[in-house]
């Protein structure tokens, strides 16, 4: 087993003082980061890949944002706070797969446009793969709907569902009887920068394509993706996590699957990210090329999960990503109204600015003085917008480390360890298709008229 662990940017800020630069071995080094954990400061830009050579397996672990010594919650790190990088298809796999999706979003020009009714708020390029979402199981579907693509990951193919619900099973604890798939399409990301043959022609030109996928929480407890693109078929890309946006990396060129830039990016095409969706992430902007993946969201049965823990969770981080959302928009209004007034060359009002916090620290004398600290001077009115554009940048910090805090904090607590898991109940069909007679389906199906059933 091989440990590496990253130091932060920010070393000096106050998080990460307890963690000067370590003499010892990278992996002592590890250790040392879990166990600052219950003392005074808790670091927050720092965070650890293990790699596990036999099964290639890489394992990176969120930094702590939070210090508790509450025994209620399941501690750090729990399962949800890992992202798990490893091999799920083979090269030849891989290459069939993206072969059959090119196939496809040709012929139904899936990639085209963005699907909104599906993924109302974060719409994707997309198509899915099982379109008519009659029933959870990717074995059932087959029979329902033989695309090609279908069948090819079903039980007589590549077995698909058994083999990513294994890896996420390994990763999470969950037993793979209560997986099942919310949702499972195939993305298609593209640089905008021209690669000297997309965007010639004129059907080019009507399409509506995506380059990249704003920071969000999916709506399942567990995700996942898998590249299919080889790695030099585009530039960019990756999953980006709001929590490792600080994380530097020593050595970004030594094949690390987490990059500087908060990105995580498999080291080959047939390799699976495993993560929770409740982890504020994106797709990390591709400059150039196609980047094409397929995604799955995938639901987990209360059974393991504390009762109303990931409900409240939920609603938590709703909260947050919504103030943070209206302050980012704060800010770009801010900024547009700057932009409108130069180009109209209004003299803005001046105003004084509420919090010198935000501005920078005076050390022309050496030391920091409470008056000396604006360059500008506390007591001069300055332009209201740069004073707006300060105080909502400071907020956005302020609050995505409030973010971030309740991100952890709320991730410790929401999976049972196995012990305090109830048994499955067993008047549950577990989503299995029954025989049913239409003749007697008034009673199992109520409201629905079976005469429209055909
Ligand atoms: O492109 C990726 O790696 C992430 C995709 C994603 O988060 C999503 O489709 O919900
Ligand atoms: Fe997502």
């Amino acid at each position: 087993m091989f440990v590496e662990a990253f130091h932060a940017r920010h070393v000096n800020n106050g998080w990460n003082t307890l963690l000067p630069p370590s003499p010892f071995p990278i992996l002592r080094r590890a250790n040392s980061l879990f166990s600052v954990i219950t003392t005074e400061a808790v670091p927050s830009t720092t965070a650890s890949i293990e790699y596990i050579e036999e099964s290639k397996l890489h394992i990176v672990t969120l930094p702590p944002f939070v210090r508790t010594d509450d025994q209620n919650d399941g501690g750090y790190p729990s399962p949800l706070h890992q992202i798990h990088i490893r091999p799920l298809l083979t090269d030849e796999e891989t290459s069939e797969l993206l072969q059959l999706a090119r196939n496809h979003a040709t012929e139904n020009q899936s990639w085209d446009r963005q699907d909104s009714s599906r993924h109302a708020s974060y719409p994707t390029v997309d198509f899915a793969i099982e379109e008519s979402r009659l029933h959870n199981s990717l074995c059932v579907l087959t029979l329902r709907c033989q695309s090609e693509i279908l069948q090819y990951l079903g039980p007589s193919g590549i077995r698909f569902e058994e083999r990513v619900f294994c890896a996420l099973s390994d990763a999470y604890g969950v037993d793979v009887e209560d997986m099942s798939f919310l949702d499972l399409f195939c993305a298609s990301y593209e640089g905008k920068e021209s690669d000297g043959k997309s965007k010639s022609n004129d059907s080019d030109e009507d399409r509506n394509t995506m380059d990249r996928l704003a920071f969000h929480r999916d709506g399942s407890l567990l995700s996942f993706t898998v590249l299919l693109s080889p790695l030099n078929e585009f530039e960019g890309g990756g999953t980006i996590f709001d929590a490792f946006l600080d994380v530097v990396v020593p050595y970004d060129d030594a094949g690390s699957v987490l990059l500087s830039s908060g990105v995580i990016q498999p080291p080959q095409a047939g390799y699976v990210t495993l993560h929770s969706g409740k982890l504020l992430h994106g797709g990390h902007v591709v400059s150039k090329g196609q980047r094409i993946v397929l995604v799955g969201f995938v639901d987990v049965h209360e059974r393991n999960m504390r009762p109303g823990a990931l409900h409240n969770a939920t609603k938590e981080w709703g909260r947050n990503d919504v103030r943070a959302f209206w302050n980012e928009r704060r800010l770009s209004l801010v900024k547009q109204q700057q932009r409108r007034q130069q180009q109209e060359d209004i003299v803005q009002p001046l105003w004084k600015l509420k919090n010198s916090r935000y501005l920078p620290k005076d050390t022309k004398e050496g030391h920091i003085t409470n008056e000396g600290r604006s360059c500008i001077g506390q007591k001069i009115a300055i332009p209201l917008n740069i004073v707006q554009n300060f105080e909502s940048r400071a907020d956005m910090e302020k609050m995505r480390r409030r973010r971030l805090i309740t991100e952890d904090k709320l991730l410790r607590g929401i999976l049972l360890p196995r012990h305090e898991r109830g048994e499955k109940s067993t008047d549950e069909d577990g989503g299995e298709w029954m025989e049913v007679d239409f003749d007697n389906m008034n009673g199992l199906m109520l409201g629905w008229n079976t005469e429209k059933v055909e």
